[in-house]
């Protein structure tokens, strides 16, 4: 069963091999889905359906399951509001864990009482998914671990996993619907080296100009913005514009500038100018996973519509920090098909 667990599978090219199905479908589906509400109703809601591709693709990765994204289930609603729960639930300031004789008496934010209701609940679902695949014989379950172990872990790849790289890519795409003239960059970039070919994961290396601004979303909005110490000077630091940054600023860049550079850093942990996925032993283990998702998903939703503001909904970069750095207002764009 690990091996097939992202965390536990060695990166490289059979890692990457062996889970791209997974996204190119889930991405067709969700381009399919964005297309049917587009001309449904003129805009499009995107956060809704990269969440529920993003949910999928893990569930794919993680017990070779998929829900059908235009008739949720109970299992999969269920599913989907306990990923939400727990992704709140960990970015949610908790005062009892700075003073914890607190809890007793002081909850504003209710977490005691929620993390009670939603343990149960991922267990239950975990515990039934995981034997539903011994049932099916498809995977073999290692006993190193015990099963609450193996929940937890389970659990962790699935509420981790789907909305960092969901809301990592509604950042990309507000700000190419803000960037007009980046955004016909990356199409012209595709045009040129895909051309009319569906874009797969060996041609992400090829498309520099898309991968400076993914790197240049996860610089400006990164979704672990906790680890903002990256952001700290260390010295006084002299621009080349005559500005000064003292020692000890926390520096938090304002500009969307995907060609200023920053294309050649290595972003996954082994370059701390920019650490979007942290570094050393407690790097985030879906980094490679959470890349490939964004820039292939990206590079389809640009190959698939152009993207427009809403004129009655304008694209708000304004941010509220849960686990994850969001946008206040989920984004409606829309997605014009290029036919
Ligand atoms: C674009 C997508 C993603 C971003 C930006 C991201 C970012 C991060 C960051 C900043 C951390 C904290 C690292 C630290 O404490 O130094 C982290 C940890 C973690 N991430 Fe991710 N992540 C992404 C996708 C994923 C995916 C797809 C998975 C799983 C499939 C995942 C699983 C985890 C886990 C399990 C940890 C905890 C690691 C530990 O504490 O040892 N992440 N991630």
């Amino acid at each position: 069963m690990f091996s097939r667990a992202i965390g536990f599978a060695p990166s490289g090219d059979y890692w990457l091999l062996a889970h791209e199905p997974w996204r190119q479908l889930e991405c067709a589906e969700m381009v399919n889905a964005i297309a049917t509400e587009q001309a449904l109703q003129g805009f499009v809601l995107l956060r809704k359906h990269l969440q529920a591709a993003s949910l999928n693709n893990i569930m794919d990765i993680v017990f070779g399951k998929r829900y059908d994204l235009t008739e949720y289930d109970n299992e999969a609603k269920e599913l989907h509001e306990i990923v939400r729960e727990g992704f709140e639930l960990l970015g949610a300031f908790n005062w009892s864990d700075h003073l914890p004789w607190l809890k007793y008496f002081f909850d504003p934010f209710r977490i005691q009482e929620r993390c009670a209701v939603l343990v149960p609940r991922v267990k239950k679902l975990i515990k039934q998914i995981i034997m539903e695949n011994q049932n099916n014989n498809s995977f073999k379950v290692k006993r190193s671990l015990n099963e609450d172990d193996m929940v937890a872990v389970l659990w962790e790849m699935i509420f981790r996993g789907t909305d960092t790289t969901a809301l990592l890519i509604e950042w990309v795409m507000a700000e190419l619907v803000l960037n007009p003239q980046v955004q016909t960059k990356i199409k012209t970039e595709l045009d040129t080296l895909i051309g009319n070919k569906g874009v797969t994961d060996a041609d992400i290396p090829k498309l520099p100009y898309l991968n400076a601004v993914v790197k240049e979303t996860l610089r400006l909005h990164p979704p672990g913005p906790l680890l903002s110490w990256a952001r700290l000077s260390t010295a006084d630091v002299h621009l080349s514009n005559g500005m000064l940054i003292p020692a000890n600023t926390t520096a938090m860049p304002e500009r969307f500038l995907p060609s200023a550079g920053g294309v050649n850093v290595d972003v996954r942990g082994n370059d701390l100018r920019l650490a979007p996925f942290g570094a050393g032993i407690r790097v985030c283990p879906g980094k490679n996973l959470g890349l490939a998702t964004v820039s292939l998903w990206v590079a389809k939703l640009v190959h698939h519509f152009e993207w427009v503001q809403n004129r009655a909904q304008p694209v708000d970069l304004s941010e509220v920090l849960k686990l994850s750095s969001e946008m206040k207002k989920p984004s409606l764009c829309c997605g014009h098909s290029k036919g």
